[in-house]
């Protein structure tokens, strides 16, 4: 088992990446309780694959539980379920030092996390993540929260989970498509802070989707050390830490533009995002035409989404989705900032970008979808 652990101070924590996690989530969760007792908030999928297997590993290790289980999909990050939840958890009578686990993916890791920061002005919780995208991404780094009419993400808060633990076993249940919308967020760690990293990508990309569990054990374990050195330095983004939001500028448009529906799930976004980055930090002479190319090659290989074209169904036009931009955490006195990139592995933060290059970017890109 591999341990990447998250310094913070205070709010220090342990990400635990392996095999047979699940099976030791009742010793893992021990030493935190005050009480045998913790709470799991889940959804339908992950519940009748893996909800068992918890409880069972809980029961072996002498903590009693109780699970609510919610609806799957991106639709979840709602003030519905965000009110169906906190109220759930006082029903439960969750003290202030009890553990509430979030088991599932992002969509669960992020209401969960924010639930717990918000219910009796914040208790703690654990995260077991069972995507892709939440093993290396959403559980670590204590961004939590549910979208909004208006966009993604907007309402939550910052509040960091006691402890990781994701069980590499669990990706096996994934369908296709889920396991490579997080492959989307992997990829984005190389292409923002290292050419190593996407090199190894490159050659062993196909190997780990396919499912040999040591590589998928090593890509989690990258993404998550780069991800925790980066929160380290910034917890709160003041500053580098907004290079973890390479895609999402474009990406969290595109998902408004669909509804937050299947029709583009979150790392999808982020992969065609991080072709319109780099497309538009190429356009500004900021990198060599390669860079683009080769990302969209390396996602074309992996039988991946990478061009507006790839989504189904009508998007709002350069305009359009330029407005939804404006939503993004990122503006700043009214200006839209984005992350851009000198070369692969290179990226950086952007205050002055000439909107105009971005328009043509976004108006080429819709003109492919015929
Ligand atoms: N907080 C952060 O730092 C952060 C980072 C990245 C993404 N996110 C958020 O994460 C969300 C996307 O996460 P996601 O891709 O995990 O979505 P998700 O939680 O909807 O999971 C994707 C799909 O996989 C299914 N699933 C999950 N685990 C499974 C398993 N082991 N076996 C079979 N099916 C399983 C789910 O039921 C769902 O249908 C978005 O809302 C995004 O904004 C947050
Ligand atoms: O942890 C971060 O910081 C990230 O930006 C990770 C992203 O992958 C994630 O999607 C995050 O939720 C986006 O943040 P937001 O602040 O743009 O909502
Ligand atoms: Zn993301």
């Amino acid at each position: 088992m591999e341990t990447v652990h998250v310094e913070l101070g205070t709010r220090s924590y342990d990400v635990r990446i392996g095999p047979g996690l699940l099976a030791r989530a009742g010793d893992e969760i021990t030493p935190l309780l005050n009480r045998p007792r913790v709470v799991i908030v889940t959804e339908e999928n992950v519940a009748a694959l893996h909800l068992a297997a918890l409880e069972t590993a809980l029961q072996a290790a002498g903590i009693e539980s109780e699970a609510l289980i919610l609806p799957p999909g991106e639709a979840t990050k709602s003030w519905a379920h965000l009110t169906q939840t906190v109220e759930w958890l006082l029903e439960q009578k969750v003290e202030r030092k009890d553990v509430v686990v979030a088991l599932g993916g992002g969509v669960i890791g992020d209401l969960v996390g924010f639930s717990a920061a918000i219910l009796r002005r914040g208790v703690r919780f654990v995260q077991m993540p069972t995507s892709l995208l939440a093993q290396v991404d959403s559980s670590v780094g204590g961004k939590t929260g549910i979208n909004s009419p208006h966009g993604k993400n907007l309402v939550g808060a910052f509040h960091q989970p006691s402890l990781v633990l994701a069980d590499i076993d669990v990706l096996g249940t994934l369908k296709p498509r889920d396991f490579l919308a997080g492959y989307g967020e992997v990829v984005k760690y190389g292409g923002l802070g290292s050419l190593a990293f996407f090199e190894w990508l490159e050659d062993n990309g196909p190997a780990l989707a396919a499912g040999d569990v040591a590589l998928r054990t090593e890509a989690v374990r990258r993404s998550v050390q780069m991800k925790a050195d980066i929160v380290a330095l910034d917890e709160t983004e003041q500053g580098d830490r907004a290079l973890l939001n390479l895609g999402h500028t474009f990406g969290h448009a595109l998902e408004a533009a669909t509804g937050y529906s299947d029709r583009l799930l979150h790392g999808e976004g982020v992969a065609i995002g991080c072709a319109l980055a780099f497309e538009t930090s190429a356009r500004l002479g900021l990198m060599s035409q390669e860079a683009p190319s080769r990302l969209r090659e390396h996602l074309a290989k992996m039988g991946m989404k990478r061009d507006l074209a790839d989504i189904p169904g009508d998007l709002p036009d350069a305009n359009g989705l330029l407005d939804l931009m404006g939503q993004d955490k990122k503006v700043e006195a009214g200006r839209l900032r984005f992350i851009l990139a000198r070369a692969i592995g290179e990226a950086f933060v952007a205050d002055d970008v000439d909107l105009s290059v971005v328009h043509r970017v976004l108006e080429e890109a819709l003109a492919t979808r015929g």
